[in-house]
Order: C-alpha cells, then sequence, then structure tokens
C-alpha cells in the first residue's frame, strides 16, 4: 500500500487528471478510466448547472472519482473566492483547486493573490489545493495557511514544456510537510516519471493526455510512468558518477584473477 493521503483521505493513484480539451466528453471519460486517477479536476465555469443530467462535462466523470472542482479563469482572490463558493454549492464538495491567473499570455499563478485566497477559503471550511509558482518560500506560506497540498507548476499550464521548475521542486519536496503535486506543463509520460523521481506525492496532468492522437492510450502511459517515477524514487537512487570516469558494472578484477590458466577447448568437428 503506497496510497496518497490528501487531507487524511487515501487514493490509490498518484495521478491526477484534467478533464478539458477533450475533443469529445466520451473520449475524456474514457481517458479518466484509462489513467486509473482518483482525482479528476473540472474548471467550474465549465460546469453548466442548467444542464447537469443533460450532458454537461460533470455528467462525464465517472461518480466513483473524486471531483476537484478548481476555479479556473479567476484572476484574483475575490473572484476565486466567489467561484469556489459557487462550485461547492453545486457539488456538495469542500475540495477546491485554487487557481488565480491574471497573466493571460503565461497563465503564471499570482502568489500574492493566491496566497489571500487560500487564507479565505481554509478560515470558510475548504479544503484547498493550489496550484502556485514553484517558489519554496510561498509553498512554505501556503502550507502555513492551511493548505492540504502544494501544486507548483512544471511549465506553463498547456505548453507541455516539462518539467522546467526541476531544482525549485527538489527544494519543495524537501520542505513540505504536506503533499507537494506537480501540475502543469507535463508534456509526455517521462516527464511525470521525473517529478516523481524527485519525491513528488503525485502529478496532474491534462493537455498531454487530452491532445494526444491517442488520449486513452496517453492516459495509461501517465499511469504506468508515474507508478515508475514513484516506485523509483522509494527504491532510492545511485547517487551520479562523473562525467569523465566510467564504473565498470561488473567487478573485473575479482572475476577474472578468480580463474585458473586458460583451459583448451576441445576441438569440434575435425
Ligand atoms: C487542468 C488544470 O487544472 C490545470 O492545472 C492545468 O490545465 C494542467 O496543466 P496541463 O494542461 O499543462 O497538464
Amino acid at each position: 500500500m503506497d496510497d496518497l493521503v490528501i487531507a487524511g483521505q487515501a487514493y490509490d493513484s498518484r495521478l491526477l487528471v484534467g478533464t478539458g480539451k477533450f475533443a469529445a466528453h466520451e473520449v475524456m471519460r474514457a481517458s479518466l478510466l484509462a489513467s486509473g486517477a482518483r482525482i479528476v479536476t473540472v474548471a467550474l465555469r465549465r460546469v453548466d448547472l442548467d444542464r447537469l443530467g443533460e450532458g454537461d462535462v460533470l455528467d462525464f466523470v465517472p461518480p466513483e472519482l473524486t471531483l476537484l472542482p478548481n476555479t479556473s479563469g479567476a484572476v484574483d482572490a475575490g473572484e476565486a473566492v466567489r467561484l469556489a463558493r459557487l462550485g461547492r454549492a453545486a457539488t456538495g464538495t469542500d475540495l477546491v483547486k485554487l487557481e488565480v491567473t491574471p497573466d493571460p499570455r503565461t497563465l503564471a499563478p499570482d502568489p500574492i493573490e493566491t496566497l489571500r485566497a487560500a487564507e479565505l477559503l481554509v478560515a470558510d471550511g475548504f479544503t484547498v489545493l493550489p496550484y502556485c509558482s514553484a517558489d519554496p518560500v510561498l509553498a512554505r506560506r501556503l502550507e502555513e495557511a492551511g493548505c492540504a497540498t502544494i501544486m507548483p507548476l512544471g511549465s506553463w499550464i498547456g505548453s507541455n514544456r516539462g518539467l522546467r521548475t526541476r531544482d525549485a521542486i527538489e527544494a519543495i519536496v524537501a520542505g513540505a510537510g504536506v503533499p507537494v503535486v506537480v501540475d502543469a506543463g507535463l508534456g509526455v509520460p517521462s516527464d511525470a516519471a521525473e517529478a516523481m523521481e524527485l519525491g513528488a506525492d503525485a502529478v496532474l496532468v491534462n493537455t498531454a493526455i487530452a491532445v494526444a492522437a491517442d488520449p486513452e492510450r496517453m492516459a495509461r502511459a501517465f499511469a504506468l510512468a508515474t507508478i515508475a517515477g514513484r516506485l523509483g524514487y522509494l527504491a532510492g537512487q545511485a547517487t551520479p558518477g562523473p562525467s569523465t570516469a566510467a564504473a565498470p558494472s561488473s567487478p573485473l578484477t575479482g572475476f577474472l584473477g578468480a580463474l585458473p590458466t586458460p583451459v583448451a577447448l576441445p576441438v569440434v568437428g575435425g
């Protein structure tokens, strides 16, 4: 058993999946199932409450999965809090993925507004999972504010540029007392493995799965990569050697030294 535990709740998958950008709701549903994810995030602004039960995106999220509404589109703390409260009223969950992204070009999270919103939402009884810059000081402040996880970016949302924040993620992991979920920009399964090998507790992937030629297969690939990276981390990695010298994998001296004088091989066929 190696469950991901968030706010006292155990999940047997360390891959969280987003629901945007899929060509069709049916493809999304099949991909969610293929990913093995237990937590699925949905943008509250995409949910049409009047269409629930009539083909809204939420109708295609398998009911056994935990819904993590997000405040995507919010540009300041006030808007994020309003969206979160609407989401809670509509879905009945206290979980919220806090996103405050005022810059339309980078969708970079606003650290000050994110922290402010986190404080307000925690005080209001939410379980807050904040999307944030890869900044160990901010991560500490969010944790102190009562956030249930820290969700630093790997690279810009939707960029598929991989783990550009590797060093900062390592520093965050080293100091965090809550799960660290690397969120955004993971473009290929090996990016997820890399994040997990660094010691991240989980990863969140949306675009790379949704826009793949075969989203269902890509979802499975991310699932396996997440597991592989986690196992690699738990197994304890070897320290990299210097770039200028090899270290033989087989201890040649001991083996050759133990051999007796060469033996004459029998001649076959004449
Ligand atoms: C779906 C979500 O909530 C975001 O965190 C984001 O969209 C994920 O990033 P990628 O789309 O780059 O995977």
